[in-house]
């Protein structure tokens, strides 16, 4: 690691993103990790406005909120669960629920098993060979496809039928849009990009929510402080008010704090994959970088030093590894240390803080996953408890920091106030 370490990679360093060839084979040939730069400009401008802003996330609001109350005293009544384990399912419901609004139950579960099989195989080695994940992974994506591909050709005949139907959900906004010289989405365009989302979309979210009331749980002064920042704002509330607002939401500075130093103490996403488009010199950088020849898998890793820095050189891979910056103790001193305090009035550089990544590529799903998370702990906070059944449970990092239990445990009601 070098001493000399100044600034962060990004898109302007000459690096497009460089996954591994068996990662694009599930997530697809169209998604945004497989793509050229040019391509990926156009297709995340044409995708990612149904999942930003205020206005679009405020249609999602109630839906969340109403499916959160509903596990919640699901979950409550159920005695001991994986509470990571049930999260993931929310979440999974809230992303497909914002594509596909419409679809039975039965196609969800459907997509929900199918996915998972995907999933693993995502992180496992690409072994095409029977019994093995990446292999099994593989057989669950043509199903997906072949599920999707029948979502997709039903709507495309209903929209013919009735040209003028409303835009229900993201696969609506999908079929919508078209660039700038009038071209639309393909079918396979569509399908993979939907397969990126629903990659990208629920387990962050799912994982994070995890951590942060277990956090909370554990630092019983912090638990109060957002507890009471919670009670206020109903207290604010006019009595015929039973919903939360977006303009709530916002203010709710301190849960706000809490979700940032979670974000950052855990680093769902340690790494992101970069591929240099041509050698670049870099003096030093920030993150803890290795560098390896990808034509076999970790076959070099050398360093190519000289006077100015570091030489990456055209075409070789580059892991940008977040969890050093998160925990440098320059940057954050006592690192370990669960404090969402130290997000008081702080102004971190460019850089610091990236638990979404950065560049052309930062999560476009950035104020969704906040949201989510918000609308979660605001009623947890007022009404639950979590009694972890193992709260020393170990904890396994990779590919994602989580209780090798999967968080078992109760979510205990605490009243039978109906915020
Ligand atoms: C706490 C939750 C989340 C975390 C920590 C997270 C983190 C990240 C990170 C680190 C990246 C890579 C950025 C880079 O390469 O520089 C990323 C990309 C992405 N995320 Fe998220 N994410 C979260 C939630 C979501 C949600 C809810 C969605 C969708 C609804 C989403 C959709 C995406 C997509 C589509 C990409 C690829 C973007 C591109 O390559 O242009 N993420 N996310």
């Amino acid at each position: 690691m070098p001493e000399t370490c100044k600034r962060v990679l990004t898109d302007d360093d000459k690096f497009t993103v460089g996954w591994p060839q068996s990662t694009i084979e599930l997530i697809g040939k169209k998604s945004f990790i497989a793509i050229s730069y040019e391509e990926h400009k156009r297709l995340r401008r044409l995708t990612s406005s149904s999942i930003n802003g205020m206005e679009a996330l405020s249609l999602y609001l109630t839906y969340i909120e109403e499916n959160v109350k509903t596990f919640l005293e699901k979950w409550s009544n159920m005695g001991q669960i994986e509470f990571l384990t049930e999260l993931r399912k929310l979440t999974f419901k809230i992303i497909m629920h914002i594509f596909l609004s419409s679809e039975s139950e039965l196609v969800m579960e459907a997509l929900e098993r199918e996915y998972t099989t995907l999933n693993h195989g995502v992180r496992a080695m690409g072994i095409n060979v029977p019994g093995f994940a990446y292999h099994k992974a593989l057989k669950a994506r043509k199903n997906l496809v072949s599920i999707f591909q029948s979502i997709v050709s039903e709507r495309r005949s209903q929209r013919k039928e009735n040209p003028c139907m409303e835009t229900r959900d993201m696969m609506d906004a999908l079929m919508d849009v078209e660039d700038e010289n009038g071209r639309k989405l393909s079918d396979e365009e569509i399908i993979d990009v939907m397969m990126m989302y629903l990659n990208a979309g629920h387990e962050s979210s799912g994982h994070i929510t995890m951590w942060a009331t277990v956090l909370l749980q554990k630092h019983p002064e912090c638990l109060r402080e957002a507890k009471a920042e919670q009670e206020e704002i109903i207290k604010r509330r006019p009595p015929s008010q039973k919903c939360l607002t977006l303009k709530e939401i916002r203010q709710m500075q301190y849960l706000s704090k809490v979700i940032d130093e979670t974000l950052r103490l855990i680093t769902f996403s340690l790494v992101v994959f970069r591929e240099a488009k041509s050698d670049v010199n870099i003096n030093g950088i920030l993150f803890f970088v290795i560098i390896f020849s990808f034509t076999f898998l970790f076959k070099k890793t050398v360093f190519h030093l000289d006077d100015a820095g570091y030489i990456i050189p055209k075409g070789w891979k580059v892991l940008v590894w977040f969890r050093t910056v998160h925990l440098d103790p320059e940057i954050y001193p006592n690192p370990k240390e669960f404090n969402p305090s130290r997000w008081n009035g702080s102004t971190h550089k460019a850089g610091e803080f990236l638990p979404f990544g950065a560049g052309t590529r930062l999560c476009p799903g950035n104020d969704l996953a906040k949201m989510e998370i918000t609308i979660f702990l605001h009623y947890f906070l007022l009404n639950y408890e979590l009694e972890q059944a193992n709260p020393t449970c170990p904890v396994r990092y990779l590919p994602h920091t989580r209780p090798m239990d999967n968080c078992l445990g109760r979510v205990n009601k605490l009243s039978s106030v109906d915020a």
